[in-house]
């Protein structure tokens, strides 16, 4: 591609709350220009992961180049996809880090929803230029009216400003891309500077190694240049570049002011660090600011179903993490489901996305533990501080059917179900995002589960010391129902300390394998025998207990599952 005048360079993403319309609108812009055709099967293109299209949810960001002639002229509009759930708000802010300026959906039957404040809040502190869009006109109730005076309120931008559409059907979208080349500015880059470019995505190609994706804010960069790295500090030479249309496109070179991808021959993803700068080896240049590094919020075990998997697990976890750098993993081991990792995610969500990944993506079967959240541990009297769960923080009424909630709360009763529950009371219509507001004092205490009064270490847990009793009466309950009876009496206990807080006994049994078999066959008796001591061998004694792997499994895996 030749030089492309940066003044007909547009560069945005589009935000919104989780299925207000975002891919669909993307998938139309790409029809209306040309870079897809009009067909069913072309549904959510930049939806490219299955989980994703699965799911109907966006999880990793993906870009598109496309050329829309404009009063005579050829614009340039690169859009950058953005995931709309409250996991994945990191993905949302490295992406608007390569734009000018952001379309906002806001559905217009929904309204102003948690995502779209979040959201709206990040482009607005990066600077961009905002351009309201309401969606879904075409449905019975929608009320565009009632949703422009919404925005208004809420983000000072005029209510004239909204584009009224219908994604779905297409109406007024084209007046979307207009308002694109009015509203946003081009970005600013000439092209006498020397080569600086921010990686704002990296995934990684078995054959070709480490793609990035990369926003050039000056210079030019083609293939055969020696270019570094300011994180890795290391050179490279550029193999291929080339635009997203949004397959890949090679073209000669990347001008100032673009969006494409660079292959540089990087092995790992480490080398190309979301958020690092590329630069000519022999024109350094002052790195961009970066980005903060994405903060593990969730926490579980990971271990193989079968331990002989272990190895192609490993791989299978070190693949995925190169395309999802904002899992951390530390190894882990329990005696009873063998070795295996602790991972971080930024939510629940996120969780599943990357175990459901593993599963269809490179064939693994795994058991995720309960997922718990940090906790910083003070070993002093104070503990006896009292907790809050709860506190109101403030309220703000959007209209006078909406009404804006902030709490404080502890992440621990906010991760698993919370969001179901506040979707079930409020039939559907609350909406909710978090972010961190660090770390206070609570009343938590460790609970032991005993086996004939033996601890079992892989399943203690920190629980609120009001939610004890509660905890540990589900987890006996459990546990019974999963251990077998053995030749004697079985004592499951849950206890802080030395105080039991909850008992399920399990009564003696003998499992006679032989009792099916009469008469005098031998053979029948030894193979029984020895299916018998097979079995045993997935057992693990816990004193004189034996108890099935499964049954840690069961009591571990989340409910749900
Ligand atoms: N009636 C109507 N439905 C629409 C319109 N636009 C999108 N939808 C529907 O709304 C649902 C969500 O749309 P998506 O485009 O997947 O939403 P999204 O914002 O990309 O969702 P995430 O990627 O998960 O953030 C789908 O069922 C769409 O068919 C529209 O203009 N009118």
């Amino acid at each position: 591609m030749s030089r492309f005048p940066v003044e007909n360079i547009r560069n945005f993403s589009i935000i919104a709350h989780v299925d207000h319309g975002k891919s669909t609108l993307a998938d139309r812009l790409l029809e209306m220009t040309g870079a897809i055709a009009k067909t069913e099967r072309n549904k959510q293109v930049l939806d490219k992961l299955q989980v994703e299209r699965e799911r109907g949810i966006t999880v990793k960001a993906q870009t598109a180049s496309l050329f829309y002639m404009y009063n005579g002229q050829t614009y340039l509009l690169n859009l950058i996809d953005t995931p709309g759930h409250v996991d994945f708000s990191y993905e949302v802010s490295r992406s608007i880090s390569a734009c000018q300026g952001v379309l906002l959906i806001v559905d217009a039957n929904q309204g102003i929803q948690a995502q779209t404040v979040a959201n709206f809040y990040l482009a607005f502190e990066a600077q961009l230029t905002i351009i309201p869009v309401l969606n879904k006109i075409d449905l019975k109730n929608a009320d565009p009216e009632r949703v422009a005076s919404q925005i208004e309120k809420v983000f000072d931008i005029p209510k004239e400003d909204c584009i009224r559409i219908s994604a779905k059907l297409g109406t007024n979208v084209d007046q979307v891309l207009e308002e694109i080349v009015k509203r946003i500015p081009p970005p600013v880059a000439r092209g006498d500077e020397p080569f600086k470019a921010l990686v704002f995505d990296s995934t990684f190609d078995h054959y070709r190694g480490v793609v990035t994706n990369i926003a050039l804010f000056g210079g030019q960069v083609s293939k055969g240049d020696k270019i570094m790295s300011a994180h890795a500090g290391k050179v490279y030479e550029v193999n291929e570049v080339g635009i997203l249309r949004p397959e890949e496109q090679p073209t000669d070179r990347l001008y100032g002011g673009q969006v494409g991808y660079l292959i540089a021959g990087m092995k790992e993803v480490k080398e190309a660090q979301i958020g690092d700068t590329l630069f000519h080896q022999k024109h350094p240049v002052e790195a961009l600011p970066g980005f903060k590094p994405a903060k593990a919020m969730v926490f579980a075990g990971m271990y193989p179903v079968d331990q002989s998997e272990y190895s192609s697990l490993r791989s299978a976890v070190d693949r995925l993490t190169l395309n999802d750098s904002s899992v951390t993993v530390q190894r882990d081991s329990s005696h009873a489901l063998g070795a295996g990792w602790r991972l971080g995610f930024l939510g629940l969500l996120h969780m599943e996305v990357f175990n459901q990944r593993l599963e269809q993506e490179y064939n693994a079967s795994v058991i995720m533990t309960v997922p718990t959240v940090p906790y910083k541990a003070v070993f002093s009297s104070a503990k006896l501080i009292k907790g809050h769960r709860g506190v109101q923080k403030n309220m703000v009424y959007i209209d006078d059917q909406r009404v804006m909630m902030k709490y404080l709360f502890p992440l621990n009763e906010v991760i698993v179900d919370f969001y179901d529950h506040l979707k079930s009371l409020s039939s559907g219509y609350a909406s909710f995002d978090y972010e961190d507001a660090g770390y206070q004092p609570a009343d938590l205490v460790k609970m032991d589960i005993l086996l004939n009064g033996k601890p079992v270490e892989e399943l203690a847990m920190i629980v609120h010391r009001d939610k004890a009793y509660s905890s540990g009466k589900a987890l006996c309950e459990r546990l019974k129902d999963c251990i077998p009876r053995q030749l004697f009496e079985i004592a499951v206990q849950a206890a802080i300390g030395s105080k039991v807080m909850a008992r399920e006994t399990i009564k003696a049994y003998r499992k006679n394998v032989l009792a099916k078999c009469y008469g005098g066959d031998i053979t029948r008796k030894m193979k029984l025998l020895k299916k018998q001591a097979e079995g045993k061998k997935k057992m693990r004694r816990i004193g004189n207990i034996e108890v099935p792997k499964d049954a840690f499994i069961s009591v571990l895996k989340r409910k749900d599952k």
